[in-house]
């Protein structure tokens, strides 16, 4: 069904991209880290949040788990939820860099087409997509193992557990690629922020 088909109208901002870039000395843009659950993402996007702010670059997270508690409560872990999952986010980031924001996104995000679709709409709006891999191997992920989750999932207590039960597909292209279980979270940090300046996004 297209939009025209449900009565509905795109209505336009009066404050142009223009005008919010140079008010707020930056561009919008999304940072979507993807990667195992404890290869680093949220470590990563809270290190990266507080030297953007300091930088006073207007920058905001979004969680996987915290969206999960609100916005995504509706959701699980099945391949078709998943998707679900990163259509709105994916959705929620467009609006977010569209209000000039650099949006940090952290979430599995485990396909490729799903991560796809999330670029797409970005490009389509002009928007800047940074796909960062936070790359971990899943014994040093499991190693971490910050909430105690894959000793759950080995123990058969979560099921389509990402790594152990469920897949993750690897980024085929991304634009930064962090190795951490070589790189320590500033270095991860300081590759982001090159990017984005070199990118002159900031
Ligand atoms: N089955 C299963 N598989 C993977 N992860 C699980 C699962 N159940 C709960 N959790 C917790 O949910 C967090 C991942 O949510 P996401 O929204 O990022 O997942 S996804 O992108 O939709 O795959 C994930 O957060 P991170 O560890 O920060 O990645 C977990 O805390
Ligand atoms: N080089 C590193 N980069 C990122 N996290 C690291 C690193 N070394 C150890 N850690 C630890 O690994 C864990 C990663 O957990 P988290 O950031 O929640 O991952 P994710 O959000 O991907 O699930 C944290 O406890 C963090 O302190």
């Amino acid at each position: 069904m297209s939009s025209n088909d449900k009565n509905i109208t795109w209505h336009h901002s009066g404050v142009s991209r223009e005008a919010r870039q140079s008010a707020f000395g930056h561009k919008g843009a999304t940072i979507w880290l993807t990667g195992l659950s404890g290869s680093g993402k949220s470590t990563i996007a809270v290190e990266l949040e507080k030297v953007l702010f300091q930088k006073g670059i207007k920058a905001y997270i979004l969680d996987g788990d915290n969206i999960r508690f609100g916005l995504n409560k509706d959701l699980g872990f099945s391949a078709s939820d998943r998707t679900e999952n990163i259509r709105r986010i994916s959705e929620v980031c467009r609006l977010f860099a569209d209000a000039n924001i650099v949006c940090i996104a952290c979430f599995i995000s485990p396909y490729v087409a799903d991560r796809d679709q999330a670029r797409a709409i970005h490009v389509e709006s002009g928007l800047d997509f940074v796909e960062v891999f936070v790359d971990s191997s899943i014994e040093v992920a499991e190693s971490r193992d910050p909430k105690g989750l894959y000793q759950k999932a080995r123990q058969g207590l979560i099921k389509e557990f990402t790594g152990i039960s469920a897949p993750y597909e690897e980024p085929v292209k991304p634009e930064i690629h962090l190795d951490t279980g070589d790189l320590a979270v500033n270095e991860s940090v300081d590759n982001i922020v090159e990017y984005l300046t070199l990118k002159k996004i900031i």
